[in-house]
């Protein structure tokens, strides 16, 4: 079996990789990092470590690559697979789609065979996503021979990977623990079980609690951690202070999902407590500035912040710890990161009121709104102090 992932990234290879390889893929990157690409083409394979006491490792065998740029073997390559996948970021699925786009019409000009294409990002429907950008480089005639042999079915991926610093730079350390969820509802019959995945027949549920679990405690440990300037995750979450408000931040998301999917309480409480004890992994070094990248995505209407806080808000809660880590996001000033960069000149040109809506998409007449302005500037008081 062929599969084609885009992104060799740190979950590229860490996780979806080395789980399709154990189900018998041959597993082909596509990359637009030269010496990723090229290091793949000349050994076929990697290693990959788990982040825990005995660091066992594993040798991923078997893979190949492709340069992104190269559209025409990017689209051969996609034509001739049996699965394709994707951990590339959600803001860069619409530059892959082409490439996508291009394979499947030639696949269906040859064959009735079906292909399944996962995006495995942060992001709620990132498969829907993909699907409206490779359809966009399609006719009307293709896309309806696509809808019957292509399918997109929407995915929930959580393992920990932090930016890797090996001499090899194709090692990768990982936490043990991962979860793929994929939606069975969204799948062509036929289709062989990737070993590991999870398949489910309604995703919102398993979506939302890890976003708004894991990627919401942790993008509040890496804000508040970065304005106490901590560098890691690890120190951040060593700080008493921190780990108690990343705790009621997700106890604020735990009574929205426990009363909007009836999860068992006690259930959800072991959730937040394993995840806590995950970002503490002392085997990981994870940088504050990776896990809180992109904050204006971070700070959009359907991610980990604005999502859960709103409704929180509609069914009567007040999201007070969400709107205090949505104040740390608008703060976080990182030099490096483009999005940090946007958002404090968006907030100087249009102050912050403005700025806040801009990005969130929370009107500025909102009671949450109005929590937000408070914590930027209790946390700005705080910071100065
Ligand atoms: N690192 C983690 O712990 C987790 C990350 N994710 C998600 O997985 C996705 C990837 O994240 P990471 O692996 O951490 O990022 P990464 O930066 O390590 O990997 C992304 C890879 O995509 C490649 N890329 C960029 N543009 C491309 C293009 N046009 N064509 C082909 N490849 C391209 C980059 O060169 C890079 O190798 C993101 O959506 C992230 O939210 C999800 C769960 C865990
Ligand atoms: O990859 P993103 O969406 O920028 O956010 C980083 C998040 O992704 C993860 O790497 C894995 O879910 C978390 O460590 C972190 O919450």
């Amino acid at each position: 079996m062929r599969a084609v992932h885009f992104g060799a990234g740190n979950i590229g290879r860490g996780f979806i990789g080395l789980l399709l390889s154990r189900s018998g893929y041959e597993v082909c990157f596509v990359d637009v990092n030269d010496t990723l690409v090229s290091l793949l083409q000349q050994r076929g394979e990697y290693t990959v470590a788990l982040a825990n006491e005995a660091q066992e490792a594993a040798v991923v065998r078997g893979v190949t690559a492709i340069n992104g740029k190269d559209l025409e073997r990017v689209a051969e390559a996609v034509a001739n697979a049996d699965l394709v996948t994707t951990a590339v970021g959600v803001s860069i699925l619409k530059h892959i789609a082409e490439g996508i786009a291009k394979g499947i019409e030639q696949r269906l000009s040859r064959s009735n065979a079906p292909l399944h294409i996962i995006a495995c990002e942060n992001a709620i429907g990132g498969s829907t996503q993909l699907k409206e950008h490779v359809y966009s480089h399609l006719s009307g005639e293709m896309r309806s021979k696509a809808d019957q042999y292509t399918a997109f079915p929407d995915a929930a991926v959580d393992r920990i990977v932090p930016i890797q610093h090996h001499e090899d730079p194709l090692h990768v350390t990982v936490e043990p623990f991962y979860e793929w969820v994929v939606d069975r509802s969204g799948m062509i019959e036929g289709f062989t079980e990737i070993q590991g995945v999870h398949y489910v027949d309604e995703l919102t549920p398993y979506i939302e609690r890890k976003l708004f679990t894991v990627n919401t405690g942790h993008c509040c440990a890496a804000y508040l951690g970065y304005l106490q300037g901590f560098q890691t995750i690890q120190e951040a979450m060593a700080d008493q202070g921190i780990t108690a408000q990343v705790r009621q931040v997700l106890e604020e998301t735990g009574e929205l999902l426990v009363k909007k999917y009836a999860f068992d309480s006690q259930e959800h409480k072991n959730y937040i407590h394993k995840i806590l004890d995950r970002f503490r992994n002392p085997y990981l070094t994870d940088e504050v500035i990776r896990v809180g990248r992109s904050p204006i995505r971070k700070l959009s209407p359907n991610d980990r912040l604005v999502r859960p806080a709103l409704q929180a808000f509609e069914l009567g809660m007040t999201p007070n710890h969400l709107a205090r880590a949505m104040a740390a996001a608008l703060l976080f000033d990182h030099t490096e990161d483009p999005e940090a960069v946007e958002l404090q000149s968006t907030i100087q040109a249009m102050g912050l009121g403005r700025a806040v809506t801009h990005y969130t998409g929370i009107p500025e007449n909102h009671p949450v709104h109005g929590l937000i302005l408070e914590h930027v500037h209790q946390l700005k008081q705080q910071v100065h102090s």
